[in-house]
């Protein structure tokens, strides 16, 4: 096993007008399972082949165990990479779809069949190793995608939305048997998903992309506490955060009825007279306070759990829609006339309107 390190990584196709991966510092530690997650095209697919050796860097290096792996042949680097969905080849035993890799190389087929019946123990697989991928449940075949990945025993193993594509409800893709599995094995690895909720389930540390940058790497909790910009704040947690752009004077940022006092430090820190301000649906309620922000009911829409009530306001002239996560009282009709005040005790996230970057809490 080994630690894995980004220093700068950059790569930029040909024709692109910007880096698909651009300036790329990162260190993923040993053992760690750490989730690249981000808008599609942010650059999470290159990054991990980059790693892998299947796409050339154009500037900066990578390290694996502190060696320097940019000369290092693909099959040398003891990297493994599994692509996206399950692929298991649904006409192969799992017993054949774990072998692949080792019998692609040649290898013995007696030391080939021993190492495949080790793998299966270690992942807690044996027993089905001569069913088809078809016939065994969502947890054995994720384990035997994640067999598959260690057999020939990589150092690190990167695994590019695994789950995509392979019909696992979202309510089931929480329990992921392979972070499971990775957590057992402690195995370095790099997993790479659009889906914030994913992360969050599964992560150890979590590295948001944004444009080919690395926006913020932190722990779940770290990065949805406290995003560090903008494109963090709206692509983690369902819904995303609510951002109202605001006017600051006299240190005050208002916006409809609400007024939020800048700190001296967050004051000097804004490069502009504009903040956004972000709050969660979960920290809005409607009918609160008499002079919360006026809105008018466009979506409501019932998650069986609670309502998620699209309310519409205008600033400036300009329309912009809050999301509220309503859990009890009468439900407002759509079209209807609401008043949404923060909760007591929320959180509310400043950012920079000019850079996108959070103010200093
Ligand atoms: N072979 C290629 N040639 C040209 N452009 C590419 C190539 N591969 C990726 N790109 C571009 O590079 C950027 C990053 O793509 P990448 O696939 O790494 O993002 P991603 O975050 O993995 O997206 P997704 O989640 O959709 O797979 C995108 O703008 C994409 O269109």
């Amino acid at each position: 096993m080994a630690d894995v390190r980004f220093l700068d990584a950059t790569r930029v196709f040909h024709g692109a007008w910007r880096p698909a991966v651009d300036g790329v510092s990162l260190d993923v530690r040993d053992g760690e399972l750490l989730v690249l997650t981000g808008p599609s095209g942010s650059g999470k697919t290159t990054l991990l082949r980059m790693l892998a050796g299947l796409e050339p860097m154009d500037r900066g290096s990578v390290l694996i165990g502190g060696k320097d792996v940019g000369r290092t042949a693909p099959d040398k680097r003891g990297v493994s990479m599994i692509f996206q969905g399950f692929a298991l080849f649904p006409h192969q035993s799992i017993r054949e779809n774990i072998a692949l890799p080792l019998t692609m190389r040649k290898n013995s087929a007696k030391s080939a069949a021993a190492r495949v019946q080790q793998v299966a123990e270690l992942c807690g697989i044996a027993d089905h190793l001569n069913s088809k991928p078809d016939s065994v449940g969502y947890d054995v075949r994720q384990r035997a995608t994640m067999a598959r990945a260690i057999v020939r025993r990589p150092e690190v193993v990167c695994l590019d939305e695994p789950l995509a594509g392979s019909g696992v409800p979202l309510m089931m893709r929480g329990r992921s048997p392979i972070a499971a599995l990775q957590r057992e094995l402690r195995i370095t690895t790099l997993y790479a998903t659009c889906s914030s909720i994913d992360a969050w389930t599964i992560a150890d540390r979590i590295a948001v992309l944004d444009s080919g940058r690395v926006q913020q790497l932190g722990t779940p909790a770290e990065v949805f506490d406290k995003p560090a910009t903008i494109a963090v704040a709206q692509f983690l947690g369902q819904p995303g955060m609510n951002l109202v752009t605001a006017a600051v004077s006299d240190g005050v940022a208002r916006v409809g009825g609400l007024a939020v006092a800048l700190t001296s430090t967050q004051a000097s820190t804004l490069t502009g007279r504009r903040v956004v301000i972000g709050i969660r649906a979960e920290d809005l309620a409607i009918g609160a306070e008499a002079d919360g922000i006026r809105a008018t009911t466009v979506l409501v829409r019932d998650t069986g759990r609670d309502y998620l009530v699209t309310a519409r306001m205008m600033v400036d002239g300009e329309e912009s829609d809050l999301v509220v996560r309503h859990a009890s009282g009468p439900v407002p009709a759509k079209g209807e006339s609401v008043v949404l005040g923060v909760r007591a005790g929320a959180a509310l996230h400043l950012f920079d309107a000019g850079n996108g970057v959070r103010l200093p809490d």
